[in-house]
């Protein structure tokens, strides 16, 4: 059994699989260290803080990968390096809690900005609906990591989240861009 958990950073990936997979006795993995630690980037571009990497050598090693293990909860930022799955779950916060939240890291300005403007764009959750032909999506606005797994558990998804049907996001992003601009 293969269980995504995605979502955009910062919405609680890292804490809901972690809990997932000791609660289901499954492995767990999380993409961006298997990159790291097999070398899969081609550059770390230090203006974005982040690694470069090559879709289509990370999918061949982590779809091999994932082959050879039974169970396993897989953390991944983008949906689509999976090549099949048992369950999608995308996971989803208000964008001004996420904006709090990636506030916190060490991030520069347009990089907080940027996240924060795929997550009311739901760039993550588009993907994992062209990729998949069943995904979850789950809120965890104002749930404890324990709720949302329970949530997962009991496959209480909600309809696709459109955070820009809210008119108060819609101001937020406005007051986002004039940060960036
Ligand atoms: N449901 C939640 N309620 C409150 N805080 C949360 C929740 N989920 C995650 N967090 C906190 O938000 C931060 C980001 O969570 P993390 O799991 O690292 O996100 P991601 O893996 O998606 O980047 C962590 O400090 C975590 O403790």
């Amino acid at each position: 059994m293969i269980i995504v958990i995605s979502g955009t950073p910062g919405v609680g990936k890292t804490i809901v699989s972690s809990l997932l997979s000791k609660r289901l006795s499954m492995s767990y993995l999380h993409v961006s260290n298997f990159v790291i630690d097999r070398k899969l980037y081609k550059n770390y571009d230090t203006v974005r803080s982040s690694y470069e990497i090559d879709d289509e050598l990370v999918a061949k090693e982590l779809n091999a990968y994932l082959k050879s293990l039974k169970n396993v909860v897989v953390e991944t930022v983008y949906p689509s390096l999976v090549d099949y799955a048992d369950k999608v779950i995308v996971l989803r916060r208000d964008p001004r809690e996420l904006y709090k939240e990636l506030n916190k890291r060490a991030w520069n300005v347009n990089k907080v900005i940027e996240n924060v403007e795929a997550e009311i764009l739901g760039y993550v959750s588009q993907e994992a609906s062209e990729w998949f032909r069943e995904v979850c999506e789950i809120n965890t606005t104002n749930l404890t990591p324990e709720e949302v797994v329970e949530k997962i558990l009991a496959e209480e998804c909600e309809k696709i989240i459109d955070w820009l049907a809210d008119p108060e996001i819609q101001e937020f992003m406005l007051s986002l861009d004039k940060i960036i601009n």
